[in-house]
């Protein structure tokens, strides 16, 4: 998952970029990028690192403009080269600067279509790059020196024939304006906002309203799926359905866990939904056992934190924080490779020993996945002395890979693959186990916006939403994004990009 933002503004625009990528931190931990537009010149720092590492008081002065875009990355396609770092950067048509989160599913079909029929060389691995070359090339034919509104929605709408996966983006055409556009699925988030700035409005778009509101800006809606917004330098704003076929279905993994509580994606409120979540699974565990023994329930910092304590509730049991997140280390699974995500879990979490000694605990989390992180902290919860260690997560088992911007490739890095529930539980080490039914987490989400007609849940049912996916893209997509595949990529991965300031 990445996070991308663009503002347009009467300021400088470069420290609310960085404070939007700040905020949006939570998405993409391993690159970070800023591109600004100063009349016909654009200004680009982006590296590997948290946004605090990669920008610099000597970089932050050189980003000068009134209107930029910016990236956090969590790569899913490609590698963790800083040569993939976003923004991308074409010369031509325009210079166009372009940040994407999502993941494109035809990718390897375009990057040769790119070539053989658009004459256009792509640099790296990543799907990025592809998308923003489809998206020049169709800019190119534009064959004008001027671009119109017009002229970016068209090639926009030949994008959206072109392309297939996920794909929320903000791209800058030089010295004419922001664009935000989203799948027709509407899979990854985007939002956009205005305030009133010193000679006009100023607008901005981000993954997350959450960026909107730190910066004080209002947020107007959703960028609908298929949808593109367009804000001029000069402040006009531009708005146009692009796509022939909407279908909306967003990922319902933004609610579990990706995205922020504090966020409002597709008008659900993430931490009502999230409550709901703990509601249904305290029904669920009434259900199961309505004479349970549970003493005391305790969240996994920091995701599950909305839902359990909900859960505690409904239960009518004692919620406590047993567990103390160290503030310093960022969100686990989204690290790169198993050995760090490992050691990352236990840097990341210490049990208080008094609220587990000789009770019957049940912790909570958002999701099993990779069960990093279940598994040791079942084994803290023992060592700190707890009788029984139940286990409850608030969605049900991740048992198929994601293929729009989740880094779930191979199913047998998931620990629900090829397992029933019970061998799971066993697999953990956990005295209990039970999982979110799939139709109580749909629910969860769909009540805040009964109008969204479904979600992608392919994670969980293996029912992709853009139907492109068979047996043989998964097969593929193993063998190229397995952790073992990719540590030997990433060991071979050289930067040549577009001047980078140092
Ligand atoms: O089964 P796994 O492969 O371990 O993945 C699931 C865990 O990873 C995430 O936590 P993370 O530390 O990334 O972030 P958080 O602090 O937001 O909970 C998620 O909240 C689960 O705790
Ligand atoms: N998580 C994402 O959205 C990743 C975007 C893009 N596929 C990349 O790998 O850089
Ligand atoms: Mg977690």
């Amino acid at each position: 998952m990445c996070g991308i933002a663009g503002i347009v503004s009467n300021d400088e625009v470069n420290q609310e970029l960085y404070e939007a990528l700040t905020v949006l931190q939570h998405r993409g931990q391993d690159a970070a990028g800023i591109v600004t537009c100063e009349r016909e010149r654009l200004h680009l720092r982006k590296e590997s690192g948290l946004v605090r590492d990669v920008f610099h008081t000597r970089h932050m002065v050189e980003l000068k403009g009134t209107m930029g875009i910016g990236h956090v990355r969590y790569p899913t396609a490609g590698c963790s080269s800083t040569a993939e770092a976003q923004p991308f950067y074409v010369n031509s048509p325009y210079g166009i600067s372009l940040a994407h989160n999502g993941n494109l599913t035809n990718a390897a079909r375009l990057k040769r279509e790119l070539f053989r029929q658009d004459q256009r060389h792509i640099n790296t691995d990543s799907d990025s790059e592809v998308l923003l070359n489809v998206f020049a090339h169709e800019m190119q034919g534009i064959g004008k020196l001027r671009v119109s509104p017009d002229d970016v929605f068209r090639a926009v709408s030949a994008v959206h024939r072109r392309c297939r996966g996920a794909y929320a983006v903000v791209a800058m055409v030089t010295g004419f304006g922001v664009v935000g556009f989203r799948d027709p699925h509407g899979i990854r988030p985007l939002v956009f906002g205005e305030r009133e700035g010193r000679f006009g409005k100023d607008y901005m778009i981000a993954s997350e309203s959450v960026a909107l509101d730190v910066l004080g800006f209002e947020l107007v809606r959703d960028v609908a799926p298929g949808e593109a917004v367009l804000i001029e330098k000069d402040g006009t704003l531009h708005i146009r359905q692009c796509a022939e076929h909407v279908v909306h279905s967003p990922c319902i993994f933004e609610f579990v866990y990706f995205a922020r509580p504090d966020s409002i994606i597709d008008d659900i409120s993430v931490y009502k939904a999230r409550l709901r979540m703990g509601d249904k699974l305290a029904d669920k565990i009434l259900r199961e056992r309505p004479e349970h023994d549970i003493d005391v329930v305790i969240p996994i910092p920091d995701t599950s934190r909305t839902s359990a304590l909900q859960l505690a509730n409904r239960l009518g049991v004692k919620y406590s924080e047993g567990f103390i997140k160290n503030r310093y280390i960022g969100r686990t699974f989204i690290m790169p490779g198993q050995t760090l995500r490992k050691k990352s879990v236990r840097q990341k979490l210490n049990a208080i020993d008094l609220e587990f000694k000789g009770k019957n605990v049940l912790l909570v989390d958002d999701s099993i996945v990779r069960g990093t992180t279940s598994t040791q902290i079942i084994q803290m919860a023992r060592d700190a002395g707890a009788r029984k260690v139940y286990f409850a997560s608030a969605s049900p088992p991740v048992r198929y890979p994601n293929v729009y911007g989740i880094d779930m490739p191979a199913v047998e890095e998931l620990i629900a693959h090829g397992r029933t529930d019970e061998q799971v539980r066993e697999a953990l080490g956990a005295d209990w186990l039970v999982y979110q039914d799939l139709a109580d987490l749909v629910e969860s989400v769909q009540k805040g916006n009964p109008s969204i007609p479904r979600f992608d849940t392919s994670c969980f049912d293996k029912d992709y939403v853009t139907g492109d996916i068979d047996q043989a893209y998964l097969d593929r997509l193993s063998e190229h994004r397995s952790d073992h595949a990719k540590a030997k990529r990433d060991a071979a991965a050289t930067a040549i990009d577009l001047y980078n300031t140092v």
